[in-house]
C-alpha cells in the first residue's frame, strides 16, 4: 500500500480549499499542507497565526498548515495537489503554475464550474493543460459546505477517479474523524452533480426570494435531479452516482442551506436584484452564475433537455424577468415521470 502523502498543496485559500486542508491536515498531522493564496496577507496570517479570517472567521487551522503567495515553492516536492480557484481560473492558473507541478503528482480537483466556451469539466481542463495521465486525476465532491466542515460537523463525500489505488489513497489522507470520503469510479457523474446542482440552487434561491414554498422547491429539487441524471448518463456517468452524495446529497444541502452562495445569489435575485447588485453584494465565488449557460450548451450538444437549468440560465441573461420563471417551467407539455 502506498505510504500517506507527507506534502500536500493546496491551490486556493478561498473558504473550501482551507476548509480541505484543514480536513488533511487533522487526517495526519504528520503532513505538510501548504496552501497558495494570491494575498500576502491571507498566506502571512495563514502561517503565523493560523487563522483565515477572511473565510473562516476566527477558527484555528492545524499548525501543520502553512501558506505562500509562491506557487513554485508549494508546489515543490507534493505528491498530491488539491485544485480550489474559481472553475473559470483554472485554465489561467494551471498555465501559469504547469512547470512546478511534480512530474507523477495526483491532481484533485474540489472545484464544481464547467468551463464556458469550451464545455468541459475542470478534469478535463486538468487533462487538457498539462501532461499527466489519467490515473493522476480525481475529484472530491458532496455535501460540503465549508463552514459546516470547519467546524467539524460530520459529513460524507466522494473522492472519484478512474483509478482505484489512487482514489483508494487519496481518501486514506482525508479522514479526520468529521468527514467519510466514499470511493466511486464515475468520474463523470460525480463532477455533473457539483456542476448542476449550484445552477438548481439558483433556482430554488429564486423560489425562496420570490417568496414561494416548500412543495415549490421540492419540486424544483426533485425535478433539478432528474434533469441533472438525463445529462449525466448522456455523457457516460451513472444513475446511481446522482442518487449518492455526489448527486442527491449535495443537491439537498446546497439547495437547504443559507450557507450556499448558489442558492443566497438566487434569493437576491428572486428579491429583484440585478446581477450586478448581486456581484457587489457577494465576495465570493457563485459558480452556477457562470456555469449555466455551459451546461446548457452541452446538454444541447448530447440532445438532453434541461428545462430549470434553461429557465435559469434565461434569468441570468435578462432574457426573461424572474415572474416569468413559473409559467415557462409549468406551460410545458404534459409528460410521464417515468421518461427520464
Ligand atoms: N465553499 C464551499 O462550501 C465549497 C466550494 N466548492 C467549490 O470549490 C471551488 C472554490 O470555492 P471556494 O473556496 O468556496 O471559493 P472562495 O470564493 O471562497 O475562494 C476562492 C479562492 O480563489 C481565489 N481566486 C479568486 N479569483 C481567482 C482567480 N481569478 N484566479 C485565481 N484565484 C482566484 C480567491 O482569492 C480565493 O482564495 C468552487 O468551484 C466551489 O464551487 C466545493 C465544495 C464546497
Ligand atoms: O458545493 C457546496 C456544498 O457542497 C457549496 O455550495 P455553494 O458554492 O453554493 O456555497
Amino acid at each position: 500500500m502506498k505510504a500517506s502523502p507527507q506534502r500536500i498543496a493546496v491551490m486556493g485559500s478561498g473558504s473550501w480549499g482551507t476548509t480541505f486542508a484543514k480536513v488533511l491536515a487533522d487526517s495526519d498531522p504528520t503532513a505538510d499542507v501548504v496552501l497558495w493564496a494570491r494575498r500576502a496577507e491571507v498566506a502571512t496570517e495563514i502561517s503565523e497565526l493560523h487563522t483565515n479570517s477572511t473565510y473562516l472567521g476566527d477558527l484555528p487551522l492545524p499548525a501543520n498548515i502553512t501558506a505562500s503567495t509562491d506557487p513554485a515553492a508549494v508546489l515543490a516536492g507534493a505528491e498530491l495537489v488539491i485544485l480550489a480557484v474559481p472553475a473559470q481560473s483554472l485554465r489561467q492558473q494551471l498555465t501559469e503554475w504547469g512547470k512546478a507541478v511534480e512530474p507523477g503528482a495526483v491532481l484533485v480537483s474540489l472545484m464544481k464550474g464547467l468551463e464556458r466556451g469550451t464545455d468541459l469539466r475542470m478534469t478535463e481542463v486538468i487533462a487538457q493543460v498539462l501532461p499527466v495521465d489519467q490515473s493522476q486525476l480525481a475529484v472530491v465532491s458532496g455535501p460540503n459546505l465549508a463552514k459546516e466542515i470547519a467546524r467539524g460537523e460530520p459529513t460524507g463525500s466522494v473522492v472519484a477517479g478512474s483509478d482505484r489505488d489512487t482514489v483508494e489513497w487519496i481518501a486514506r489522507a482525508c479522514t479526520p474523524s468529521y468527514f467519510r470520503p466514499y470511493t466511486n469510479s464515475d468520474i463523470v457523474g460525480v463532477e455533473i452533480g457539483g456542476i448542476v446542482k449550484n445552477v438548481i440552487a439558483l433556482a430554488v434561491g429564486i423560489c425562496d426570494g420570490m417568496g414561494m414554498g416548500d412543495n415549490t422547491k421540492a419540486t424544483i429539487i426533485t425535478r433539478g435531479l432528474a434533469e441533472t441524471t438525463r445529462l449525466a448518463t448522456a455523457l457516460g456517468g451513472s444513475a446511481e452516482t446522482m442518487a449518492g452524495l455526489a448527486g442527491l446529497g449535495d443537491l439537498v444541502a446546497t439547495c437547504s442551506s443559507p450557507l450556499s452562495r448558489n442558492r443566497t445569489a438566487g434569493r437576491l435575485i428572486g428579491e429583484g436584484k440585478t446581477l450586478e447588485q448581486v456581484a457587489q453584494e457577494m465576495t465570493q465565488v457563485a459558480e452556477g452564475i457562470k456555469s449555466g449557460a455551459a451546461v446548457l450548451d452541452l446538454a444541447a450538444n448530447h440532445g438532453v433537455e434541461m428545462p430549470i437549468t434553461q429557465a435559469v440560465v434565461a434569468v441570468i441573461e435578462g432574457k426573461v424577468g424572474v415572474s416569468s420563471m413559473a409559467r415557462m417551467l409549468l406551460e410545458r407539455d404534459l409528460k410521464s415521470e417515468e421518461i427520464h
